[in-house]
C-alpha cells in the first residue's frame, strides 16, 4: 500500500480525523495535522487496531443483547457403548417424566421428546447415532447442547465410550457421565471413576470437575440427580434464543410415510416456527402445513429448543441438514434449485480432482488454515501396539506442532471415525487393520485421509512427514495460459461471459484468473464456469475458443488478457 494522508484514511475507515489523529497520539505516531502522510506501515497498523476495536465492540454489544435474550431449554443427547442402557434411560424418562397428555394424545416417536422437571423443560434426543453431533456440526450448528456419555458399570469405558467423549468433545459441548446399571450386584462404580480417570476426566468425588452420576436406567435411582446436573449444566451454559428471531432449526429426522408423506423432525432452535411458514432445508424446501409434538398434539406455532414433527416437504430432507426460514414459495424453490445446482457443480469439481488425497493436500489446508496442530484418529489391532505407538508420538511434537490424537481404538476404522475426522479435519492412520470397503470409499467421499500400516515405522514415519510439513511449506504461482478476450456476451440473468481466445498454454476449470488491461492486472480471482459452446469442459488448449464467467467480475474489455495461474508446492516432503 502507498502511502496515505490522514484525512483520506480516517474517510476510509468511517471516522473523523480527530478520532485518527487520538488513535495515533495513542500508538506514539507523530504528525503534524490532519493532511499529514503517514507511510504504508504505520497506515496498516491503524486498520488493524481499528478492526480489532471494533471486532471487540461488537463482541461486547452482540454479548449483551445475547444476555437480554428470554433462556431456552437444553437439548440433550444420549450416547454410549452399545448396551450400556442408552435406550432404557430413554424409556425410562418418556414414561415416568413426560407430562401429562393432552387428552387424545398418543406418544408418537418423533426423534425427541420433552422432559419436565419442576417448571423446566429439558429435551432428549433419541435419534440413534452420532450424526445429531458430527454431521451437523460440520455445517456450522449444532443440535445438542449437553452430551450424555452413559458407562455400564459392570462393563466400564469401551470402544465406543471413548468414541462417544471424542464426538462430544469434537462438537465442544459439555458431557456428563452416568455410570449405569448400578442395581447389578457385579456393578462396580469405582472402577468406572478409574477408568474415566485415565480418559482425562477425573471425577468430582475424586477432587476434579468431570460430573459423574451414579444411576440405573432400570429402577430409575439416581436418575432425579441426572436430571439436576443437566439443569445445572445448562444453567452454566446459559442458553437462550429470541423467540422473535427470523426461525432457524435443524433436521432430526426424516421418514416417508405411506399415508401422510413426507415427515420431517425439525429441532427449532431460534424464532418460532409456525404453520404456513415457507422453509429450505439443504436442497429441500416446504410450507409447513401441520406440526405435532412428541405428545401427539397439534401446535400452531413451536418456539426455540422445540422438537415438532412436521408435514409439508416436498422431498425428504437430510437429517442433520440445517433448516432455514425463507419469505415465501418462490424464494425457497430458487434457493433450492441454486443448491441442487451448486452441488452439481461441486460433484462434478470432485470428479475432476478425484484422486486419493496425498500428503500435500492435506498439509495445504493445514497450512491454510495456519493450523499447527495434527489432529489423528489412531486405530490398530490391539491395545499393546496404540500404546507402542501413542508412545513414539509423543515424542515426535515439537515445539510448533502439536499431535492431538482424537481418539485411539482397538479394531478398523468405521464410518463414524470418518465422520468425526471430517468434522475435527484429523487424518485417520491404522495399524494392523484394514478399514471395510465401503468406509474407505467414505473417506473418499469427505476427503478425509484414511492410510492403513503394516509396520509401526511406517506410520510413524508418515506422521514425522506431517510434522515436517506443518513447518514451513510453501508454494509458487506458474503462470499455465493465457486467453484474449474477443467479445463480451451479456447473460439474461446478469452478468457477463467472455468469448476468449487462447492464445498460448491451456486455461484449466480450476485456475486463478489475472485480468490484465494494458499489462496491468485489474482483477484476480476464480472461474465460475468455463465453457465450449453450451459444454462445460475443464480445460481448453491454445487455438480453441471458450467462454469464461469470472467469479464477482463483470467489467470485461475486448483485448483484455486473461492469465490462467495454478499454485504448485515446492515443499519437499
Ligand atoms: N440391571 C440393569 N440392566 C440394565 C440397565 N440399563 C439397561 N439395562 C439392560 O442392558 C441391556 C442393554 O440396554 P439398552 O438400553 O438396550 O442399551 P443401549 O445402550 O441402548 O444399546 P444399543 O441400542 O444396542 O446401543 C438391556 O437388556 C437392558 O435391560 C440398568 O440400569 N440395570
Amino acid at each position: 500500500m502507498a502511502k496515505v494522508r490522514i484525512y483520506q484514511l480516517a474517510r476510509e475507515l468511517g471516522m473523523e480525523s480527530a478520532e485518527l489523529m487520538e488513535l495515533l497520539d495513542t500508538m506514539g505516531v507523530e504528525y503534524k495535522s490532519h493532511a499529514s502522510t503517514l507511510d504504508a506501515e504505520t497506515a496498516e497498523a491503524v486498520k488493524e487496531i481499528v478492526r480489532e476495536q471494533r471486532g471487540l465492540e461488537e463482541q461486547r454489544k452482540a454479548e449483551e443483547a445475547r444476555k437480554a435474550l428470554p433462556h431456552r431449554a437444553p437439548v440433550v443427547a444420549v450416547m454410549g457403548h452399545v448396551d450400556h442402557g442408552k435406550t432404557t434411560l430413554l424409556d425410562y424418562l418418556r414414561k415416568t417424566r413426560v407430562a401429562e397428555r393432552e387428552a387424545g394424545g398418543i406418544t408418537q416417536h418423533i426423534g425427541a421428546f420433552d422432559v419436565h422437571v419442576g417448571d423446566k423443560r429439558i429435551v432428549f434426543i433419541d435419534t440413534p447415532g452420532h450424526e445429531a453431533f458430527t454431521t451437523i456440526r460440520e455445517r456450522g450448528a449444532r443440535a445438542a447442547d449437553i452430551a450424555i456419555i452413559m458407562v455400564a458399570a459392570d462393563d466400564g469405558v469401551m470402544p465406543q465410550t471413548r468414541e462417544a467423549i471424542a464426538h462430544a468433545k469434537a462438537a465442544g459441548i459439555p458431557m456428563i457421565f452416568a455410570i449405569n446399571k448400578i442395581d447389578l450386584p457385579q456393578a462396580n462404580v469405582d472402577r468406572v471413576m478409574q477408568d474415566l480417570m485415565r480418559e482425562g476426566f477425573v471425577p468430582e468425588a475424586y477432587g476434579g470437575d468431570a460430573i459423574v452420576v451414579p444411576i440405573s436406567a432400570k429402577t430409575g435411582q439416581g436418575v432425579d440427580e441426572l436430571l439436576e446436573m443437566l439443569l445445572l449444566v445448562a444453567e452454566l451454559e446459559d442458553l437462550r434464543a429470541d423467540p422473535e428471531a427470523e426461525p432457524k432449526g435443524v433436521i432430526i429426522e426424516s421418514k416417508l410415510d405411506k399415508r401422510a408423506g413426507v415427515l420431517a423432525t425439525i429441532l427449532v432452535q431460534e424464532g418460532t416456527l409456525r404453520i404456513g411458514d415457507h422453509v429450505v432445508a439443504g436442497e429441500v424446501w416446504g410450507r409447513i402445513r401441520a406440526m405435532m409434538n412428541a405428545d401427539g398434539v397439534r401446535l400452531e406455532e413451536a418456539g426455540p429448543s422445540t422438537a415438532v414433527q412436521v408435514l409439508g416437504f416436498s422431498e425428504l430432507p437430510t437429517a442433520g441438514d440445517v433448516l432455514e426460514w425463507v419469505p415465501d414459495e418462490a424464494a425457497a424453490k430458487e434457493i433450492s434449485e441454486e443448491r441442487k445446482e451448486e452441488r452439481k457443480r461441486r460433484e462434478e469439481e470432485e470428479a475432476e480432482r478425484r484422486r486419493v488425497r496425498s500428503m500435500a493436500d492435506l498439509l495445504r489446508q493445514m497450512q491454510e488454515g495456519q493450523q499447527k496442530e495434527i489432529n489423528l484418529i489412531l486405530r490398530a489391532d490391539t491395545q499393546g501396539s496404540l500404546e507402542a505407538i501413542k508412545g513414539i508420538l509423543a515424542k515426535e511434537e515439537t515445539d510448533e506442532v502439536k499431535i492431538n490424537v482424537m481418539l485411539a481404538a482397538v479394531g478398523a476404522p468405521t464410518e463414524g471415525d470418518i465422520l468425526l475426522a471430517s468434522t475435527a479435519n484429523a487424518a485417520i492412520l491404522s495399524f494392523g487393520v484394514n478399514p471395510a470397503g465401503s468406509v474407505k470409499k467414505a473417506a473418499e467421499k469427505k476427503g478425509v485421509l484414511l492410510k492403513s500400516f503394516r509396520v509401526i515405522y511406517d506410520l510413524i514415519d508418515e506422521v514425522r512427514v506431517m510434522v515436517k510439513g506443518q513447518v514451513e511449506p510453501t508454494y509458487r504461482e506458474e503462470v499455465i495460459g493465457h486467453a484474449e478476450v474477443r467479445a463480451i456476451f451479456k447473460l439474461p440473468k446478469g452478468g457477463n461471459v467472455a468469448g476468449c481466445m487462447v492464445t498460448d498454454g491451456k486455461i484449466v476449470r480450476n485456475a486463478e484468473i489475472r485480468v490484465l488491461r494494458g499489462g496491468e492486472e485489474v482483477w484476480r480471482g476464480r472461474i465460475e464456469s468455463l465453457k465450449r459452446f453450451k459444454d462445460d469442459v475443464r480445460e481448453v488448449a491454445a487455438g480453441y475458443e471458450c467462454g469464461l464467467k469470472l467469479a464477482g467480475f463483470d467489467a470485461f474489455e475486448e483485448g483484455d488478457v486473461l492469465e490462467a495461474i495454478q499454485v504448485v508446492e515446492v515443499t519437499e516432503v
